[in-house]
């Protein structure tokens, strides 16, 4: 439902052209929450804001639903970006209007009548957990009431699409859960497809079903969370996952290996399963757990261990031989975790 093909934004500075997105290409299925991440300069901001033409791609094109917005008069593009709402990091809230009248003016813009506005505003005062709210003016709320404010205006012309700027990077954790799940339940009720951009990896764990990581301006790696969670290519995408899997080894744990170091993935059931157990007693070898976790990414069990492995070379390859056949990933560390 929304695709991008071979999008690139440069822009003009003092220092010449800088390119922000560098031929990006990108499908987002009808319904799916997209994260995209990367570190600041990346070229999320600039590729999102192509996607609602906030920014006028350099080249290259954007479809939602089917309709290349590029290729839109001016009049054609302001109704179709009703259909595309948008939230940012800083909430953009008109601090003279109330919470009510902040919704409400998304919906006059559409030129709605009067009882219609009203019976929407307070549906979605509803649905983002703010009825008791209305009459408050954006400084008496909390950062969090403010993006459920931000969130109901941008829903207020049904849209289609929501892209989310950094919408949770000023909210402390418990805050940005709580968005999370607002966001989570707009999209499972509402149907509606949702793009993200964050820095922060456990954003896309909790709520993405797929995710792109951008580096200077190009998608690096792309792939359904669980699997780019299980098997990470990148070195970028490895350190974005290390930040909240953690499985960094001191460098002292390196130099004094008496054995293999070996990193086994378990996906899905296989990950409640005694695979390590039974090789340990199989095979002539000792095992030392150095780390292990299992992560659950949409409640389907995610287990990463890393150990060390002890015995003859023999023994050692006939039991990595024995996992080999059981899992998917089998990293073997000769000098570095
Ligand atoms: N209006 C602009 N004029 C000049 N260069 C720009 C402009 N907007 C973005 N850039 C450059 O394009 C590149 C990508 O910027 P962009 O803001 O899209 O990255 P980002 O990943 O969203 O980072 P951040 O999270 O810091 O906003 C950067 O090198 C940035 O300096």
């Amino acid at each position: 439902m929304i695709e991008v093909r071979n999008l690139v934004k440069s822009y003009h500075s003092k220092k010449g052209i800088v390119v922000g997105v560098d031929h990006v290409s990108l499908k987002i299925a009808k319904g799916e929450i997209f994260g995209i991440i990367g570190y600041s300069g990346a070229g999320k901001s600039s590729l999102l804001r192509c996607l609602n033409l906030l920014e006028k791609p350099t080249s290259g094109e954007v479809y939602i639903d089917q309709v290349e917005l590029t290729s839109l008069n001016k009049s054609e593009l302001r109704k179709a970006r009703l259909k595309i709402g948008m939230i940012f990091q800083h909430f953009y809230l008109v601090s003279s209007k109330t919470v009510f009248e902040n919704v409400a003016f998304a919906l006059k813009a559409a030129r709605k009548s009067k009882t219609e506005i009203t019976d929407r505003v307070l549906w979605l005062l509803e649905i983002v957990g703010l009825a008791d709210k209305k009459d408050a003016f954006p400084s008496q709320l909390s950062g969090g009431q403010k993006q459920r404010v931000a969130i109901a205006r941008a829903l207020a012309n049904e849209p289609n699409v929501l892209l989310c700027d950094e919408a949770t990077s000023a909210l402390d954790p418990t805050t940005t859960k709580a968005i999370l799940k607002l966001l989570k339940k707009i999209n499972e009720d509402l149907g509606l497809t949702i793009v993200l951009i964050t820095h922060e990896m456990e954003v896309v764990k909790e709520i993405c079903d797929k995710v792109a990581v951008m580096q200077s301006g190009r998608v690096i790696e792309e792939g359904t969370v669980y699997e780019v969670f299980a098997n990470p290519k990148e070195d970028l995408t490895k350190e974005f996952i290390n930040t909240i899997l953690h499985f960094g080894l001191p460098d002292r744990l390196i130099a004094n290996k008496k054995g293999k170091i070996v990193k086994i993935v378990f996906k899905g059931e296989v990950a409640e399963e005694s695979i390590v157990s039974d090789m340990l007693q199989t095979f002539k070898i000792r095992g030392n757990i150095l780390h292990g976790k299992i992560e659950y990414i949409k409640e389907v069990p995610l287990g990463i261990f890393i150990m060390e492995v002890i015995g003859e070379s023999i023994e050692i390859e006939r039991a990595l031989s024995f996992i080999k056949q059981r899992v998917e990933v089998l990293e073997v560390f000769d000098d570095a975790a």
